[in-house]
């Protein structure tokens, strides 16, 4: 699949602004940003359900609505509101019945971790079991791609491990996931591959690896001891600075260099020098002014 300068409006707001990505087949990738980033968005546009304004959207090598009605495409979006009275096992056969070469039914149960639901009415279930059904109806047609807009948020961690091993169960076989987070732990745990999207562009596409690699750098972190904040920002190697309470982490891609000058300052009570995390990494590729003073006390 394949956006090619993909811009997608809603009256002032650009929820994707200028988005260029290609998945290959059998890649687990992940989507992930903040709230409002446009990761939504950027699956509605894949999926068909809008246009993009400007540039294009490409899924299997043609317009998504092909690829969907040609039941290439299994998708789990956010909340949607349940089919009244039927059976999880009537609304997976329905499903399941639309795709040319569906799983045999209890296999998609199976996999979805539902198999004890089947008899259940899907108005009656609980938010966690029904974000299962709904797991089950994506990949019901067995489809080269399954799309998962944020399929843990409503996951107790037993259900959301649970998920994860179903997913990669899928993945195993060889199929395409897309899968949206707010999760970094998810994306580096679950995915082949991380784009992180921020106000409606990729800002950052590789491992987790790669990520933390290229944000890089170390944590030194120290007590303020009432000192001010001012001129951090400026000590050799700073990228970002965030205080909290009365300790300030300066993010550096230059450690020694920044311990030094600080030494200078005498600001060097309870020192700390750490490898910069993948939140840290996230952090600084999603915050919308990285070499600004960060107040989060
Ligand atoms: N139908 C719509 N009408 C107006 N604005 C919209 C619409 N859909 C999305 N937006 C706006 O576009 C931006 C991107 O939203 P989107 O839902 O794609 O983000 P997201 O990354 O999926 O966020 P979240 O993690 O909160 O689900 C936001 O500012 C949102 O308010």
């Amino acid at each position: 699949m394949s956006f090619t300068g993909a811009v997608k409006s809603f009256g002032d707001v650009r929820a994707v602004a200028g988005v260029n990505l290609e998945i290959a087949r059998g890649e687990t990738v992940a989507l992930l940003g903040r709230n409002g980033a446009g990761k939504s968005t950027t699956i509605s546009l894949l999926l068909g359900l809008n246009e993009p304004d400007e540039g294009s959207v490409a899924l299997f090598g043609g317009p998504p609505e092909t690829a969907v009605r040609a039941g290439k495409v299994g998708a789990m979006l956010q909340e949607t509101r349940p089919v009244p009275r039927v059976t999880v096992q009537e609304l997976i056969s329905f499903v399941a019945g639309r795709y040319p070469a569906p799983l045999p039914v209890p296999d998609a149960l199976e996999l979805a971790g539902i198999a004890e639901l089947a008899g259940r009415r899907v108005d009656r279930l609980s938010g966690g079991q029904g974000q299962r059904v709904r797991f089950a109806m994506a990949l019901a047609g067995n489809p080269a791609l399954i799309v998962l807009d944020e399929p843990t948020a409503a996951l107790d961690v037993e259900a959301r491990h649970a998920f994860w091993e179903s997913m990669r169960a899928y993945a195993r076989r060889g199929h395409t996931v897309l899968f949206s987070t707010h999760y970094l732990e998810e994306a580096d745990a679950h995915a082949d591959r991380i784009v992180v999207i921020d106000h409606g562009r990729i800002v950052a596409d590789g491992t987790g690896e790669q990520l933390k690699r290229s944000v890089g750098g170390n944590l030194v972190s120290f007590d303020l001891a009432g000192r001010g904040t001012e001129g951090l920002t400026l000590l050799p190697g700073v990228v970002s600075v965030e205080v909290r309470g009365d300790r300030a982490r300066l993010r550096t891609d230059d450690s020694d260099a920044t311990v030094i000058a600080l030494a200078e300052q005498g600001a060097i009570r309870g020192l700390e020098v750490v490898p910069a995390s993948l939140d840290e990494a996230f952090m600084a590729l999603t915050s919308s002014a990285p070499s600004d003073v960060l107040e989060t006390v």
